[in-house]
């Protein structure tokens, strides 16, 4: 078997010590926000969001993501699971404060970097798993949509509800969510803004399991994977992209068109200044706490 060796990883006192003796993870700089573990017995990647206290996505994690990525495809991972580190957050989405009062340069290169990353995932080659043991709002749901397989624990959210906060989910957020949920249940959910409690999102078949723990979703995840163990991985990953082809090329050809679309939307005064009004009641919602 192919033995991987090319992990990144961060070392971060959040994430209990893992027993599994085969698990290997490699210290890199770079690495801030993520840690990158390849299990030497399974080939199977885990790629854990650290970027406390909400995983929100800001340019350097959705750059490290990407990166990690690559890297277990490259490596010929036997599949990827996208999990946190927190106990009660998946990832809050998108960063706010990227958005918010942006710098010009720093907010194009978000934008750009997320939508590699969801290219990157979205496309990716080798089997992909979310197993999410937190709150899934927004960016957060795009994550577990662009993979192919979902499992959640119980008692959480996830949806995209952007027109909650003013702001419209883009084409390719929406259509990534048309894969998993019937059309009219999209619909209605996406312009109510609706975050499904993870028994609302199993029963609309949004999540493929509803598991107790996150051992349990790590493992329903792997045996997922390991699925595939008797299906060549080129004739999978052809027939995968049979069915993704057309967002991603209607993405890569519309990259400029889509940045300049979000960049004229948030840039609008009542946008920013809904997203303002929004952050504030976060803040003083976690300040109560
Ligand atoms: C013509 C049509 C054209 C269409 C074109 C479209 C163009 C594009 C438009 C733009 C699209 C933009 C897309 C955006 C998608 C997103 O992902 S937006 C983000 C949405 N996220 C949310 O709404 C989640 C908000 N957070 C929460 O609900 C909660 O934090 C939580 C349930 C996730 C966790 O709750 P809890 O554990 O209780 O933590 P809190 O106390 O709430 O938060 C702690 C801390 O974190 C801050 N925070 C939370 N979320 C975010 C975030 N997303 N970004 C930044 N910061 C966040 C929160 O304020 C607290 O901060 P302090 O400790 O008070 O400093």
């Amino acid at each position: 078997m192919n033995i991987i060796r090319t992990v990144r990883s961060v070392a971060f006192s959040s994430i209990p010590n893992r027993t599994l003796s085969t698990t290997r993870s490699l210290s890199t700089p770079s690495a801030q926000y993520t840690a990158f573990e390849v299990n030497d017995k399974t080939g199977i990647a885990t790629l854990t969001l650290n970027r406390p206290p909400v995983n929100s996505l800001n340019l350097e994690l959705l750059t490290e993501m990407r990166n990690c990525l690559k890297d277990a495809e490259t490596n010929k991972c036997k599949g990827l699971i996208i999990t946190s580190s927190s106990n009660s957050v998946f990832t809050a989405g998108l960063d706010l404060l990227e958005m918010y009062q942006p710098q010009d340069e720093r907010v194009k290169s978000f934008w750009t970097a997320l939508q590699s990353m969801w290219m990157e995932l979205y496309g990716s080659k080798i089997p992909t798993a979310a197993a999410i043991n937190g709150h899934a709002p927004a960016g957060g749901c795009l994550i577990a949509t662009a993979c192919e397989y979902r499992v959640m624990l119980p008692n959480f959210t996830i949806g995209l509800n952007e027109t909650l906060i003013g702001i419209v989910a883009p084409k390719w957020f929406v259509s990534a969510f048309l894969n998993v949920v019937p059309r009219r249940v999209a619909e209605q959910a996406i312009t109510q803004g609706k975050l499904f409690t993870t028994a609302e999102a199993h029963n609309v078949g949004l999540v493929d399991d509803v598991v107790n723990t996150k051992e349990e979703a790590i493992a329903k995840c792997e045996q997922f994977i390991g699925s595939f163990k008797n299906v060549n991985p080129y004739a999978r990953a052809l027939t995968k992209q049979q069915f993704r082809i057309k967002e991603l090329q209607e993405l890569e050809q519309q990259r400029e068109k889509d940045l300049q679309i979000f960049l004229g939307l948030i840039m609008q005064p009542s946008v920013q200044k809904a997203m303002g009004i929004y952050l504030e009641g976060l803040k003083k919602k976690s300040k109560k706490q």
